[in-house]
């Protein structure tokens, strides 16, 4: 028994033994120099028991402590005895006792830091609790609450927990990765804070949108925490608000465009590939729609790169489209779809719906009538009058009379989906619905917009002016909801449920490159993992506790495509991919045992 748990310390112990031998310093001189600091003090935070003075260094390590659940013997090996109250806590009692202590709090945001808090001490017990709650964390760590955090980051920031890159730092980008103390990143999320959810340029407050994405490709898709690197771009922001803040952290400076923020992100990337690797995954998320499609048409054939808001949106809603059409029973191809909104979100989906409009033998052309989007001039057809419409929309301008009110594109579209994701609350308006339920017998309304506050209408709503015959959901969760003693369970459409799984599939295989195929078999596999069941009470995606199940179908499925098509590099290719990822994917147990040639200290010398 003691030598099987010793045993497993040994792996624990050469494990992390490793992972400190892999942090060589960077080339710099100035580099060197912080590693060499790191080494001596201030890496205990990020690494291993290894080369710990003392028992202290273990319990302020997050990735090494366990809190209560230390067994009395790991107390005297890591000299921790002493150091924490004498009981014993399985980990089951700890994570009962953060759940009560978490539901006593007053608010959402008290949530949001205790849950931050926990995961910079003790990250295990984090994502084990996220695991076990999801349904009840989620909300926290991730849209609405994520929001509000951000919007509060100035006041409730407490420790970095991943990389800002100031517009100061063009010039030394590669200098400021290697203070990342590891070097086997396989995974950034980067914004650069100009559009964060539906609240608009949060500058360098966007870090928690970051930090949140990347805390989902681990409790949801079972990625290693530490393959993850959280990054702000800070070029500054042009919000008065947060320029006139004295607590704001960021660069205090308008927005720096042009060719300056060009050479920057093109010094960024190109840093990343040295310091990390080419095949380290670069996920834009919630940059503003200027920079979105151009940096994604000019990054996407050269780096391991993908843009979440417009082809991970696209992957979730053309999955809850096609779960939709199993309850409305009408064919994808007798549909018409209506956009509120036409930026990253809906042009993205709109281009993916395409794509599967032609795999039902539709031809582009014909797949693109069937399509038709709002922005903030109307309807977009062709010729408007006072506006150019730039390419991604042009695609899909009609040759139709402008129409600009949303009522009445209802009325005059005729559309069986309502797609809103614009950003703008309550923009589905009661007689807005009562349209669609009296166009359609079973109307489909999704209102996508994050964070809660700005959901093109409730969930409640949408169900009440359709008289319980809408098929709904939501980017940020709704409650479940009782109508005619009927339950309705509103799914959660949010890009959450693809890119964990596409993440993980692509830092298991080293996925180097990828292609819109990619996002169309996530969409296909995710929307066959809705069984009847789920139908039955509306919702059009899985529920949220199967999520890590699912996160691996799609992540199967996905590398089964890159062997395929000569994208993995991880030879040989394994003989069973769903049983290679499970073994990969990170455990919430803690590691157990002691460390190797272990003995009793003697505390007498
Ligand atoms: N559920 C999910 O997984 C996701 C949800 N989202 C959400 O979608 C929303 C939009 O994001 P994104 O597409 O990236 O943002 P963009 O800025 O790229 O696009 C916003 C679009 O909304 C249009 N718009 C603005 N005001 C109005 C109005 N009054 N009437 C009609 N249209 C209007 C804009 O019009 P114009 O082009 O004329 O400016 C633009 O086309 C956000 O709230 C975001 O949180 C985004 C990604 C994922
Ligand atoms: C979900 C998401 O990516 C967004 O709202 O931007
Ligand atoms: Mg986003």
């Amino acid at each position: 028994m003691l030598t099987q748990s010793r045993m497993r310390l040994g792996q624990i112990y050469q494990y992390l033994s490793k992972s400190l031998l892999l942090q060589q310093p960077c080339s710099s001189r100035k580099t060197t120099i912080i590693y060499q600091k790191i080494g001596t003090t201030a890496s205990s935070d990020e690494l291993s028991t290894q080369g710990y003075a003392n028992g202290i260094d273990v319990l302020l390590s997050r990735r090494a402590n366990k809190g209560q659940a230390f067994s009395m013997e790991e107390r005297d090996a890591y000299r921790v005895r002493g150091l924490l109250p004498a009981t014993f806590s399985s980990p089951h009692l700890q994570v009962e006792r953060f759940m009560e202590n978490l539901r006593r709090m007053p608010d959402d945001l008290s949530r949001y830091m205790a849950l931050a808090s926990l995961q910079d001490i003790n990250e295990k017990l984090f994502y084990r609790i996220a695991l076990e709650h999801t349904q009840e964390i989620m909300p926290l760590v991730y849209t609405p609450t994520v929001g509000l955090a951000c919007q509060k980051y100035s006041l409730i920031f407490a420790k970095p927990k991943g990389l800002f890159i100031s517009i100061f730092d063009k010039g030394s980008i590669y200098d400021v990765l290697c203070n990342w103390p590891v070097n086997d990143v396989r995974a950034i999320v980067v914004t650069d804070g100009e559009r964060i959810l539906g609240l608009g340029d949060l500058g360098c407050n966007g870090m928690g949108i970051s930090v949140g994405k990347l805390s989902l490709y681990t409790a949801l898709a079972g990625v290693r925490p530490e393959y993850c690197l959280p990054i702000t771009l800070d070029v500054g922001t042009n919000s008065e608000v947060y320029l006139n803040d004295r607590y704001y952290l960021g660069v205090r400076q308008k927005r720096v465009q042009g060719n300056e923020y060009d050479e920057f992100v093109d010094e960024f990337m190109q840093a990343v590939v040295k310091r990390f690797g080419k095949q380290c995954l670069i996920q834009f998320e919630d940059f503003a729609n200027h920079n979105a499609f151009r940096l994604l048409a000019k990054y996407r054939d050269t780096y391991c790169t993908f843009n979440d808001d417009i082809q991970g949106t696209a992957s979730v809603a053309v999955a809850g489209i096609l779960g939709a059409i199993k309850i409305t029973g009408k064919k994808l191809v007798d549909n018409r779809f209506l956009f509120y909104g036409a930026g990253e979100a809906s042009i993205g989906i709109a281009e993916l719906l395409s794509l599967a409009l032609t795999r039902e033998g539709l031809s582009q052309e014909e797949a693109r009538k069937k399509i038709f989007l709002v922005d903030s001039k109307g309807l977009i057809v062709k010729n408007r009058p006072g506006s150019k419409l730039n390419r991604e929309k042009k695609q899909f301008a009609h040759e139709h009379e402008p129409v600009t009110k949303l009522i009445d594109v209802v009325h005059t579209v005729k559309p069986s989906f309502l797609i809103g994701a614009a950003g703008q609350g309550a923009a589905f308006t009661s007689d807005v619905l009562e349209a669609m339920g009296s166009i359609n017998k079973r109307p489909v309304i999704f209102a996508l917009s994050n964070p809660t506050s700005k959901a093109e209408c409730t969930a409640r709503e949408a169900y009440e002016a359709t008289d319980g015959q809408c098929v709904f959901a939501s980017g940020s969760p709704f409650p479940r909801f009782e109508y005619n003693d009927k339950i309705f369970i509103p799914g959660q459409g949010n890009n959450s449920y693809i890119f964990p799984g596409v993440g993980l599939a692509i830092v298991t295989f080293g996925i180097r490159h990828i292609p819109d195929e990619l996002f169309y078999l996530a969409a296909k596999t995710l929307s066959e993992q809705v069984t009847e069941a789920d139908l039955s009470v509306g919702l059009v995606y899985p529920p949220i506790e199967k999520i890590r199940q699912v996160s691996r179908k799609i992540a199967v499925k996905i590398s089964e495509y890159a062997y395929d098509k000569n994208l993995a590099t991880v030879w040989p290719k394994p003989d069973n991919l769903d049983k290679f990822l499970f073994e990969k994917q990170y455990s919430v147990e803690y590691d157990d045992g002691l460390p190797p040639r272990w003995e009793k200290p003697n505390y007498s010398t």
